[in-house]
């Protein structure tokens, strides 16, 4: 990656365009969806958000991706933002190919990214453990490898981030590429290393038995306020985009007294690039392991149902099965009005394994935890099946492990060793062969 060579202090002018490419595939409205655009700029540091604008994009040029005219106009928008000072970078939601790019910057004189290099410069800016870093790292360079022009330097000049940035000129393509791919190798290295490490710690962690509940969410839903509000935990919650990356766990004990370890994920997105989805997996992998998943909806959002099928794909994508119970947690019925609020309880919804909360104002809590604590009752007590272990009679501590469980019905010591019958679930026989 590039050294940094100057400081800015003042923000980057951006000017955020939605190509609407009229795709009636597509589920979202181009004005919500460039709100959304907007509130991902909004996420990067040091940015001032000048203008916006929906571009009807109805045949993408490959050279230049819009028309001539089409052109001309967004240019004059991006000369005229900031009152006349002039954009000096366009963040263009949506895919733009590097020769797309590289014409683009030449013709409106602007620095240009695109939506997944906005995404992967946010996750630079919020990865926070090894892993996190050293995943962004590998997916930005999967991405910079296939796109070596010039890009947007600024926020590596600001906090040595990514900086996509393809070296000095184009006879440095070829060098460039093979330093990649050399930096591409010496990543997933290290990147081993900390997943063993990471493995290592879960399977310490599995010897305690606490059952795990994930919370899971589109971005921006409120998972970490009610993170905060159930833990206690000052995990950041901001009007902020991805302000959690890294999983955060935190014990926390149920009103009925079961301990569970709670643990907040990165928020899910549209549209997330799937170079990023197998970046995260080893993040999101906690949400594998988990026993009951919290699926936190911003109820108050108009497009909650298409955020909602976005999650559930996301999930799917990442092989989540089935049986793991899930809860619908219908976070913020604080902003809901009167009307919406009382058709809400009219469906009684509840009765369809959804709560619904305010994490802001506490509502709906007592209810949520003892829904969490009647699921992972009904997941965790069952199914069992019995089986017979021959243990030696110096292996204590798996034989501890087991009493500690409390599920064994019956013992006896022979020449042998010790036969241990057990009655336990898939779960514990997993974090018994994992001891
Ligand atoms: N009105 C209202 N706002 C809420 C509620 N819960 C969260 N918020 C607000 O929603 C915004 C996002 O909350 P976060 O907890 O950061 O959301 P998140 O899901 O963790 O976001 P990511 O980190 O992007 O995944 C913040 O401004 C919160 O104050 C709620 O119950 N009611």
């Amino acid at each position: 990656m590039a050294e940094p060579t100057e400081t800015h202090e003042q923000p980057t002018r951006a000017y955020v365009i939605h190509p609407d490419l009229g795709n009636s595939r597509t589920r979202r409205s181009p004005d919500l969806a460039l709100e959304e655009a907007v509130a991902l700029a909004h996420a990067l540091p040091a940015i001032d958000v000048t203008g916006a604008e929906v571009a009807k994009l109805r045949n993408p040029d490959a050279g230049m991706l819009f028309s001539k005219g089409k052109r001309e106009e967004i240019g004059q928008h991006i000369k005229a933002a900031a009152d006349g000072e002039g954009a000096e970078l366009v963040l263009i939601d949506g895919p733009v190919t590097p020769v797309q790019q590289r014409n683009l910057e030449k013709d409106w004189g602007v620095k240009i990214l695109d939506r997944t290099g906005l995404i992967l410069e946010i996750f630079a800016d919020r990865a926070q453990t090894r892993e996190g870093v050293l995943q962004v790292e590998l997916a930005a360079l999967a991405y910079q490898r296939t796109r070596l022009v010039r890009a947007w330097t600024h926020l590596e000049r600001q906090r040595g981030g990514l900086g996509f940035v393809g070296g000095p000129g184009e006879t440095q393509i070829e060098a460039d590429r093979r330093a990649i791919d050399e930096q591409v190798i010496r990543l997933r290295r290290q990147l081993e290393r900390v997943v063993k490490t990471r493995e290592l710690h879960r399977k310490a962690r599995a010897k305690v038995p606490y059952p795990i509940v994930a919370l899971v969410g589109y971005t921006n839903a409120g998972k970490s306020t009610l993170f905060n509000k159930l833990t206690g935990a000052e995990v950041m919650a901001k009007d902020q985009l991805f302000a959690t990356l890294d999983p955060t766990m935190r014990q926390m004990v149920l009103p009925g007294g079961r301990r569970v370890i709670l643990s907040d994920t990165v928020g899910f997105i549209s549209d997330l690039p799937h170079e990023l989805v197998a970046a995260f997996r080893a993040t999101l992998e906690e949400v594998l392991a988990a026993d009951l998943i919290l699926h936190v909806r911003d109820i108050s959002h108009p497009e909650t149902e298409e955020q909602a099928g976005d999650v559930g794909e996301i999930l799917d994508g990442l092989g989540v099965e089935e049986d793991v119970p899930l809860i619908e947690v219908w976070n913020k019925i604080d902003s809901l009005s009167a009307e919406t609020r009382e058709a809400l309880r009219r469906t009684d919804a509840r009765t369809e394994g959804v709560q619904a909360i305010s994490a802001l104002s506490g509502e709906g809590l007592d209810d949520l935890l003892a829904g969490v604590e009647a699921r992972l009752a009904e997941a965790l007590d069952e199914p069992r099946t019995e089986d017979i272990l021959l243990l030696k009679l110096e292996d204590g501590r798996r034989r501890a492990w087991l009493h500690g469980q409390g599920i064994v019905t019956h013992e006896e010591t022979t020449e042998n060793g010790v036969r241990v019958t057990v009655s336990w679930t898939e779960r514990q026989r997993g974090s018994f062969e994992a001891l």
